[in-house]
């Protein structure tokens, strides 16, 4: 690939090898439904989890863009580990690498470079899209916090040590903002008070636990709440500016599953024969896998720019990250559902990789903000103005301006 440093050329390398394993057990993780742990150790052992962690804590500080290489290559082969590479490189570790203190920090490079995919806990049943409206509370008692709600389709769940729960923080009776809390999962035992409710089945990434979890009374001492610049009354925005990075990652994902079934489609159009030719060379697939190249390209092209604009300490510009995503997530609907086409009913098959692909690709139109709203973030960006989505959100803007007027 043109435009990458001797060291980037090296790291795809080391990608591609552990991404061969990889392909080789997908289909078995899809029919299991297990967390593929060997993976795990493989994608450890060969330096490909933590890439982002900074060498002040023992990871290789590489950039948002390095592990972007990764990521793709990983998710070409299976998706499950994609993900892991970008919840071990990006998420909750960003945000606690540029908030935490020297001891959260700690904890979590330690986690991650022993193999552990760290959780993010934003979304509740009654607040998806709307994560603002989250209800779980974190109550101060002393020095302490005491955490109760619900979270559910948690990435992670019931795998995952570090989590980082996101909370409305209440002292003294008063609403604080929204806040980062920090708890460790110790092996397979839980804390008092973090329950993993149930496992969510799921259409796609299926060897990827989804969870709901519960807070009833969950313990935190202050010395583990994250608080980045500007308290918990800006914490809900300064935590979101490092899930950016995350957002490229689950573009990369989705542009990494659109890459693998483009190249299978490509190879089998070149081998299956009809009426005598390969079908490639009917004109309705070749243009068809131009299209698929088009918009391959024209993804990758938004997710490499999206994680170039991290700054050496900072994370993926907000605008950027979400048109990465948008563009991504429909181009991996659209090129996998392509691919399986030209493969024809053998792409239908449970035996080949397409029909996993199809299913694997579609959550991305969904997490980590939904297309739709993901397109809202844009026009608010490029437009340079608050969109409010609650039916009171502009009388309440026009409020505000006049009272400081
Ligand atoms: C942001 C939304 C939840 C909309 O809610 P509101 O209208 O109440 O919020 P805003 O006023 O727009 O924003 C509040 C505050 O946050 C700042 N903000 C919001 N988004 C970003 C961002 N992307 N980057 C930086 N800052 C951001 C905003 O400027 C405000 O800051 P100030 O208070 O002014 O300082 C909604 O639009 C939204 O994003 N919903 C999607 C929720 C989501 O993405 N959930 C992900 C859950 S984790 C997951 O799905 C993992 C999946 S994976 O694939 O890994
Ligand atoms: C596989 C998977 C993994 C996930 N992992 C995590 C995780 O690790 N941590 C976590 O916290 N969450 C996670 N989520 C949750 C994810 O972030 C939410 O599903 C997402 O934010 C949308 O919320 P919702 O599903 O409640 O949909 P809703 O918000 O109920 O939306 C339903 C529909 O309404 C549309 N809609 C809602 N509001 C608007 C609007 N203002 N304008 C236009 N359309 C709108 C949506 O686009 C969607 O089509 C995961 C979800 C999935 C599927």
């Amino acid at each position: 690939m043109h435009g990458l440093t001797e060291d980037q050329a090296r790291l795809l390398g080391r990608a591609r090898e552990v991404a061969q394993e990889a392909a080789a057990q997908a289909a078995t993780t899809d029919r299991t439904e297990q967390y593929p742990w060997p993976m795990v150790r493989r994608m450890q052992e060969a330096g490909l989890m933590g890439l982002t962690i900074p060498r002040d804590q023992g990871g290789p500080g590489l950039s948002y863009f390095d592990a972007v290489l990764v990521i793709e290559e990983l998710s070409a082969a299976c998706s499950v580990c994609g993900r892991i590479a970008v919840e071990s490189n990006m998420g909750a570790l960003g945000a606690v690498m540029a908030y935490g203190t020297p001891e959260q920090r700690r904890i979590a490079a330690g986690l991650v470079l022993a193999g552990d995919k760290p959780a993010i806990c934003i979304t509740e049943p009654e607040a998806g899209s709307a994560a603002t409206e989250m209800t779980t509370r974190a109550v101060r008692r002393g020095d302490e916090w005491v955490v109760d709600g619900v979270k559910h389709w948690i990435t992670g769940g019931g795998v995952s040590r570090l989590h980082l729960i996101f909370a409305r923080a209440f002292e003294d009776g008063r609403d604080l903002g929204i806040g980062g809390f920090l708890v460790v999962r110790e092996g397979e035992r839980d804390p008092p008070g973090l329950v993993i409710h149930r496992r969510i089945p799921s259409m796609g990434l299926k060897g990827m636990p989804e969870a709901e979890i519960r807070f009833e009374g969950l313990v935190v001492p202050d010395a583990m709440v994250l608080r980045p610049p500007g308290g918990f009354a800006r914490g809900f925005g300064r935590l979101m500016d490092a899930y950016n990075g995350q957002r490229v990652g689950a573009a990369t994902v989705a542009l990494g599953i659109a890459a693998g079934a483009y190249g299978h489609a490509l190879d089998y159009a070149q081998r299956r024969r009809q009426f005598g030719r390969p079908i490639a060379e009917f004109q309705g697939l070749g243009w068809m896998l131009a299209d698929m190249s088009i918009k391959l390209e024209a993804a990758r092209a938004l997710v490499w720019r999206a994680a170039r604009s991290a700054g050496p300490a900072g994370f993926p510009d907000r605008l950027a990250a979400a048109q990465a995503k948008v563009l991504a997530a429909d181009t991996a609907i659209e090129v996998t559902n392509a691919a399986l086409q030209i493969w024809g009913a053998a792409g239908y098959s449970r035996e080949n990789p397409l029909e996993r692909m199809v299913r694997d690709a579609r959550m991305f139109a969904i997490a980590g903000g939904t297309a739709q709203v993901l397109r809202t973030q844009v026009a608010e960006q490029i437009l340079g103005r608050k969109l409010p989505q609650t039916r009171d959100g502009f009388l309440r803007l026009e409020a505000a301006r006049l009272a400081a007027d």
